[in-house]
């Protein structure tokens, strides 16, 4: 195989990349208003940004120009300083991976064959001869909880929803690109399973650190995922941008008001972790002491699981209170119902002691 002039592809992480849209318009013909009008937004390099709003009010426009697979009908589109406005839409795809609900998998092709897809159409001029393209989708299916040996022989058909979900995300990571576009992608499966998606996410986020574009329809996913939200009106105009806890507790607009809802003071408890919900609250006297030990009847959760999710597992489960692990299982303590109420009455004093807790991924103690 004769050298080429084309790099291949790196053996450690790449790392997101900024996208600047700059007064981005979509008109679709025959439409009376753009879909999109004029947008201006900066993405940094690195960041979860969740694009959110009412139907028809331009996310998926949005989202799909920054991959021109809609075509923009003006304004510049600025990945990492470069503008790739007119560049290659090709070449552009392949630096932006997209993540659709359902997975969008070929049916007819094994799950190995749908992850490698990117890499095989790079081929050998790009480093990805048959051989690494089998470690990297082994590598990939690892990632994403798959066992290899497992799945990847498996038709799409022979995979659950999330699995399907999970191939999906795989397959936008395969050739490694900073940029991942994320359509709904947890809309399709059921509500436990979305949290563990979600979760899993979270949890590769943390170790890939990819610049994630996410529309979804869940305001709550929005909190839980984002590190800023965008919540759009029609024309995709921009109403409020920021961090999920300055949209719950600032929110910018009437508009913003009614479209987070009458659930913003619950949905602040996504937004700290029950670690450090423990360490807030020992000075006050409101976790229990453990004694003897915990209660073995009480569920367990880790320490990097939400206030909220503390909350669901003590409905599920008609208990009061739950046990909270640290690393190796080690128990921290037990946090109480009562005290996780009293975060939703002091919410600022939480938001003083407690670090934002929606980058955390709960781990496999989550609902
Ligand atoms: N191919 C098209 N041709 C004409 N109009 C379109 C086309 N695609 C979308 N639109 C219109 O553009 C506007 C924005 O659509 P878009 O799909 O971006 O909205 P959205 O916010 O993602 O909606 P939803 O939440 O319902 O998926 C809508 O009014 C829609 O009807």
């Amino acid at each position: 195989m004769p050298e080429t002039t084309t790099t291949a592809p790196p053996s450690t992480t790449t790392t997101g990349a900024s996208i600047h849209l700059q007064g981005v318009t979509k008109q679709y013909p025959g439409q009376a208003r753009p879909a999109v009008d004029a947008i201006d937004l900066r993405i940094e390099a690195g960041e979860i940004l969740v694009l959110v709003g009412p139907s028809g009010c331009g996310k998926t426009t949005t989202l799909k120009m920054i991959n021109r697979l809609i075509e923009p009908t003006s304004g510049r589109i600025v990945l990492d300083g470069e503008d790739v406005t007119t560049q290659d839409a090709d070449a552009l795809r392949r630096r932006i991976g997209y993540v659709i609900q359902a997975g969008g998998l070929f049916p007819h092709l094994t799950v190995a064959a749908n992850v490698g897809l990117v890499p095989k159409m790079l081929g050998r001029d790009h480093g990805w001869d048959k051989q690494r393209i089998a470690a990297r989708t082994d590598e990939l299916l690892e990632l994403v909880g798959l066992d290899p040996a497992v799945y990847r022989g498996r038709y799409p058909r022979e995979l659950s929803g999330g699995q399907q979900q999970r191939v999906g995300v795989a397959r936008a990571l395969a050739a490694d690109p900073p940029v991942l576009l994320m359509d709904e992608p947890f809309g399709a499966v059921d509500p436990i399973t979305r949290h563990r998606l979600q979760n899993e996410l979270l949890a590769i986020q943390e170790e890939l650190g990819k610049t994630i574009v996410m529309v979804t329809h869940d305001f709550d996913e929005a909190v839980k995922l984002g590190d800023r939200i965008a919540i759009l009106d029609t024309g995709a105009r921009i109403v409020q941008l920021g961090t999920p806890e300055e949209i719950l507790t600032a929110p910018a607009e009437d508009f913003v008001v009614d479209f987070v809802g009458k659930g913003a003071a619950l949905k602040t408890l996504t937004l700290v972790s029950v670690g450090d919900a423990l360490a807030g609250l020992a000075a006050d006297g409101t976790t229990t002491a453990d004694g003897d030990g915990p209660d073995p009847a009480l569920p367990v959760l880790p320490a990097r699981a939400t206030l909220h999710e503390a909350l669901d597992v003590m409905l599920a489960a008609g208990q009061p209170a739950v046990v909270v692990t640290g690393p190796r299982d080690a128990v921290v303590g037990t946090l109480t119902l009562e005290a996780v109420m009293s975060f939703l009455t002091r919410p600022a004093a939480a938001r003083a002691d407690a670090p934002a807790g929606h980058g955390a991924p709960a781990g496999d103690g989550a609902p």
